[in-house]
């Protein structure tokens, strides 16, 4: 698992390290990342890092100090610098010094247009840490003339560090190189942060436990079940699919394929739609209705199901049978509809919400708003329940605030029936008796890898995903540091 720490937490932990470390070392340390990096971005832009044209955004902060000194070392490296202060008073002085002395330019923002323009690589150290809000506009008209590829220190300039929100004018990164630990941030907006390279400024042993995670190959592959010698088709957990209307079969035949594909143990569906389904999975035992569908080990329940009333009667059917139930789609309508519903749950019975957007503003009564992470643990603690916000990155909360964002690999996933497919993925995982959280962010982890897998650069439907799930699954295993 990869820990991630909000800014004051990051910022506490600086204090203590910087209590113990030699004035100004921090600083040069981070800065001579920024400048390895950058000298790499270089020489894969443009074939060398001597001669060619490096521009500083300098802020007022240790931040614009950053870019100040990994300026300086890019000058060792015989690259042009050319440092554009756009607080010229409070720019962090040692580092000015270090750039002029190492024979770096320095102009001001009026000037800075025509140095920009022409530059091999930005570098953005206008604002990190103690950023708030988004770009000012002295900034912001300088940000809008780079047309180099851009390397972020810390974050990039504009973007909130903790919710990774965009509400204004930002810099647009392709790479990011952060210090000590990563920020939410990094997590939740990849998109303005490009890669992420994460330099050790000996930070960890102040942290203490991360505010957030994201779970990574191997907890993934840790987490997935293999059958052993033992088990059979029963022992592996029977997942129920209560899916699909006469109006919506599809979503019946996308869940329960996915949930074939997800684990090596048994499928049952109850529903209308169970001709279709039997003709495409003919492995899955298929039934009218929850009622006489047989013992399951988890449900999941929603998809296309409608939210009238043969709809609220299958979501009760479903919270009272005693066992993990997985709601989405329009189980989520109708738990914001008709709460009452919820009465029907067993006590005790763990409960996965995957809503979308739209959904979560009918559970919560609003949008996720700029903050994904506290929407989410707000939702979960509302309903006592794992709340999995989709979305481009998906935020998957329980109600004690343990929290993890799944980052994803492109966004070919936003596609109509995408997320009946993980549905059936968390059914699958939760029939096996996994931890809810865990299971809900690793049917995240696995859906994406397989978006990633089947759309190969060009858009495909949410079938398609369904069919990678095997290469998906086989590539998170392989890629697992050892083989589990
Ligand atoms: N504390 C340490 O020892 C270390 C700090 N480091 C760097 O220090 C940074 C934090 O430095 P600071 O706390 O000085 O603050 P920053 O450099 O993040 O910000 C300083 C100033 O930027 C301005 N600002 C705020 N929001 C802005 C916006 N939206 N647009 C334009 N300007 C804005 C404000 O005037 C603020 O005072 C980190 O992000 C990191 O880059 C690194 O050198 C690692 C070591
Ligand atoms: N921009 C995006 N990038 C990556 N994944 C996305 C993006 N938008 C949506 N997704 C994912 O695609 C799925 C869509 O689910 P959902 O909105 O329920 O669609 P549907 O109801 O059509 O099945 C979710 O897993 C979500 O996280
Ligand atoms: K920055």
């Amino acid at each position: 698992m990869h820990g991630i720490w909000t800014t004051d937490r990051i910022r506490a932990a600086e204090d203590r390290l910087l209590a113990i470390t030699p004035d100004g070392a921090l600083m040069r340390k981070a800065a001579f990342g920024v400048s390895v990096v950058a000298a790499r971005m270089l020489a894969d832009h443009t074939g060398a890092v001597a001669g060619r044209s490096v521009v500083l955004l300098v802020g007022a902060g240790n931040n614009g100090g950053d870019a100040l000194w990994a300026g300086a070392f890019l000058r060792k490296r015989s690259a042009g610098v050319t440092a554009v202060l756009l607080n010229p008073e409070r720019a962090h002085a040692e580092g000015l010094a270090a750039l002029r002395r190492a024979g770096g330019r320095v102009v001001e923002a009026a000037e800075g247009p025509r140095w920009i323009e022409r530059a091999d690589l930005v570098i953005d150290g206008i604002v990190g840490l103690s950023a708030r809000g988004s770009l000012r506009p002295d900034a912001a008209a300088l940000v809008r003339r780079v047309v180099a590829p851009v390397l972020a220190i810390d974050l990039p300039s504009g973007v909130d560090p903790d919710t990774g929100a965009v509400e204004g004018d930002a810099v647009r990164a392709s790479c990011t190189v952060t210090f000590g630990a990563r920020k939410p941030v990094h997590a939740l907006n990849p998109a303005w942060c490009g890669d992420v390279e994460l330099v050790d400024i000996g930070l960890l042993p102040e942290l203490g436990d991360p505010d957030l995670v994201r779970l990574d190959v191997g907890d993934v592959a840790a987490a997935w079940p293999v059958p052993g010698p033992d088990d059979d088709k029963y022992s592996q957990g029977v997942v129920g699919i209560a899916a699909g209307s006469a109006t919506y079969p599809g979503a019946a035949v996308l869940a329960t394929g996915a949930a074939a594909l997800a684990t090596s143990g048994m499928v049952r569906y109850a529903g209308s739609a169970a001709d279709l389904v039997r003709a495409r999975w003919p492995e899955v035992i298929a039934t009218g209705s929850v009622t006489d569908a047989g013992r399951v080990q988890a449900w999941v329940v929603g998809p296309g199901i409608g939210t009238g009333g043969e709809g609220r009667s299958t979501l009760e059917t479903v919270l009272g049978a005693g066992v993990p139930v997985c709601a989405d789609a329009d189980a989520t309508t109708l738990i914001a509809r008709v709460p009452e519903v919820l009465d029907a749950r067993d006590p005790g019975t763990p409960l996965v919400l995957t809503p979308h957007a739209g959904e979560f503003a009918r559970l919560m009564g609003d949008k996720p708003g700029a903050d994904r992470v506290e929407a989410a643990r707000a939702a979960a603690k509302k309903y006592d329940a794992v709340v999995l916000l989709k979305g481009h990155c998906t935020v998957v909360a329980e109600p004690g605030g343990r929290a993890l964002v799944n980052t994803p690999r492109g966004s070919w996933p936003a596609t109509a029936g995408s997320g009946d497919v993980l549905s059936g993925l968390v059914g699958s995982l939760l029939a096996v008796g996994l931890d809810p959280w865990l299971a809900a962010g690793a049917a995240a982890y696995v859906h994406s890898v397989a978006g990633e897998i089947a759309s190969r650069g060009a858009p495909v439907p949410a079938s398609a995903l369904v069919d990678a799930i095997p290469d998906a699954l086989r590539s998170v295993r392989s890629l697992a540091p050892r083989d589990v």
